[in-house]
């Protein structure tokens, strides 16, 4: 008897496939003693149990590209390491602790170090932890922590996923994600969505499914189908295998330009770009060659970085945030511990003020770079708030020969603004990923307060339609590159607002391209107004999802 479980739908596509759980947490073993005759045997066990989850987390690293590939290598680096198995080695001969506890009080022993060290290395401790519990898993018997990996593919079944987990997702095997936890703004929903790995987080009654019970999801829809009948699953898994793939142009049916552009944060990211048709980049994250730097890059640094992701977009455009360092983006070099409230503290551009020689350098280091490739540079800086915030910055970039030079739409005062901020910028782009956090007062780290963090806010909505105005009041174009611009159904709400380019995941290119090619312009502007007429995100969603459900149905979303 099949039965349907419902919860917040996060990203979208329908998946069927035998679920498999996520294994519980590796247990605290207990202290006991060993006798002294079994102390060589427990030694050897250690050494096997570390040198397998060695090997295995080597393998792993090496098997993965991007982000999934950092995180691992860093684990699998502390796994190599010597120092933990040699401690919990002197634990077994001195005190005669069995190998698990031993390997466990090393690892709390080799925490304590860390953390007092302060960062960067105290940030290493939660890799201690997966070490230990790793080999405490072999050394027991149980399954070893993080994302199962049978050799088939299945849907993911969780409480909620950790931010090292959901970086190792690998969209070929996993079909979907079912969690009991999150919300539509959290880790799991974001990368889930970026990887385009349909997902429904928060399903009431998800913790009983059990391992190899078929299920189906629906991202969209927000629905999950325990033991569907086969032919919804054959009927689901037919429409996977015609995935859909976007031409390169975006535009509506009545053919509307609406440029469809990946955001990128590395070169990895730009491959990705490149192999999913985007027509440029509409988000460059800068910060990759800053984070996990105790001092700045050089120049010639930076502008060798900058031109591996440059170099792949020729002559199409390529949009260069400055650097966004503070509040979830902390770096030492620039922002300054112990603010009160980083969110609201000095971040992005603000940074400008108290490290001026930072964005001087990468200006330069944007202009050499630029200079030297063929893309169609386009500068923004992030956390505007001002127009004069943006005159000065449209001045520094004219100043190293920056032409284009635009900012980005993320407080709220810049929205209701807009027109006095076009006055001096080239062009805007609504970072919705921080306006929804300014605008609902809600942190977009906080899972709790996720019902708020949505796009489809009428507040958010509404500075959307303001921002657009203000851009086309003195005939700038306004792009989004938040997270809300890989959300298909809103795409056309976002055009009918007034937005003209979306930048997005790779991943969500397609199905953003094939639902703004069904829908009019005119039709765009009729969902944005029925958006705009509810009173809740919800509702609104619902009112455009319910206006379309023809195209959503057809393509599957
Ligand atoms: C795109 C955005 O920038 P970030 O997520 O890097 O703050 C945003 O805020 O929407
Ligand atoms: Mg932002």
């Amino acid at each position: 008897m099949s039965m349907t479980l419902t919860g917040a739908p996060v990203s979208p596509g329908r998946a069927a496939g035998p679920a498999v759980t996520m294994p519980d947490p590796v247990p605290e073993p207990r202290t006991t003693r060993l006798g002294s005759a079994d102390v060589e045997a427990a030694v050897e066990q250690l050494a096997a149990a570390a040198a397998s989850v060695r090997d295995d987390l080597t393998e792993r690293a090496g098997q993965v590209t991007g982000t999934a590939a950092d995180l691992l290598a860093v684990t699998a680096a502390i796994a190599a390491d010597p120092t933990l198995a040699a401690d919990a080695e002197r634990l077994v001969r001195a005190d005669r602790l069995t190998p698990e506890r031993a390997i466990w009080d090393a690892a709390r022993a080799l925490v304590k170090q860390l953390e007092k060290l302060g960062p960067p290395l105290s940030e290493r401790s939660r890799d201690v932890r997966d070490v230990r519990d790793r080999i405490v898993a072999e050394l027991i018997g149980v399954r070893p922590p993080g994302v199962p990996r049978p050799d088939h593919p299945f849907v993911l079944v969780a409480d909620d996923l950790a931010p090292a987990d959901t970086a190792t997702l690998d969209p070929d095997v996993v079909l979907g994600v079912v969690t009991s936890g999150g919300g539509p703004t959290s880790h799991t929903a974001i990368l889930a969505r970026a990887l385009g790995i349909p997902a429904v987080v928060a399903v009431r009654g998800s913790e009983e499914i059990r391992d190899g019970e078929t299920v189906l999801l629906d991202g969209g829809a927000g629905i999950v189908v325990r033991d569907p009948a086969p032919e919804t699953v054959a009927a689901a898994q037919q429409r996977e295998a015609a995935r859909r793939s976007f031409d390169g142009r975006g535009r509506t049916a009545d053919g509307t330009r609406v440029e469809l552009l990946a955001n990128v944060a590395d070169p990895a990211g730009a491959q990705a770009a490149i192999e999913a048709s985007a027509e440029g980049v509409g988000l460059f994250r800068t910060e990759f060659c800053f984070l996990g730097r105790s001092t700045e890059p050089a120049v010639s640094e930076q502008v060798a970085a900058y031109r591996r992701v440059l170099a792949a977009f020729p002559r199409r455009k390529v949009v260069v945030r400055t650097l966004d360092a503070g509040a979830d983006k902390p770096l030492p070099f620039v922002t300054s511990d112990g603010e009160p409230n980083p969110a609201l503290g000095v971040r992005g551009l603000r940074t400008a003020a108290t490290r001026p020689g930072v964005l001087d350098r990468q200006l330069q280091a944007i202009a050499t770079a630029a200079e030297a490739e063929n893309a169609e540079v386009w500068v923004m800086a992030p956390m505007v708030a001002t127009a004069a915030e943006t005159a000065e910055f449209v001045a520094a970039c004219s100043r190293h020969g920056l032409k284009t030079a635009g900012v980005m739409i993320e407080v709220p005062a810049a929205a209701l603004r807009s027109a006095d901020v076009f006055a001096h910028a080239a062009f805007g782009s609504l970072g919705t990923n921080d306006l929804i956090q300014y605008t609902l007062a809600a942190d977009r780290m906080l899972g709790e307060l996720a019902a708020l963090s949505t796009p489809w806010q009428p507040a958010v909505l509404d500075l959307v339609r303001l921002s657009c105005e203000g851009a086309a009041a003195h005939g700038r174009p306004m792009g989004v590159c938040g997270e809300a611009a890989a959300d298909a159904t809103l795409g056309p709400v976002l055009v009918g607002l007034g937005v003209r380019s979306l930048s997005m995941t790779p991943r969500a290119l397609a199905d953003v391209a094939a639902v703004l090619a069904r829908v009019t312009l005119d039709e765009c502007r009729e969902l944005a107004r029925l958006a705009l007429a509810q009173d809740d995100p919800v509702e609104a969603r619902n009112a455009v999802r319910d206006a379309i459900r023809p195209v959503l149905t057809d393509l599957g979303l």
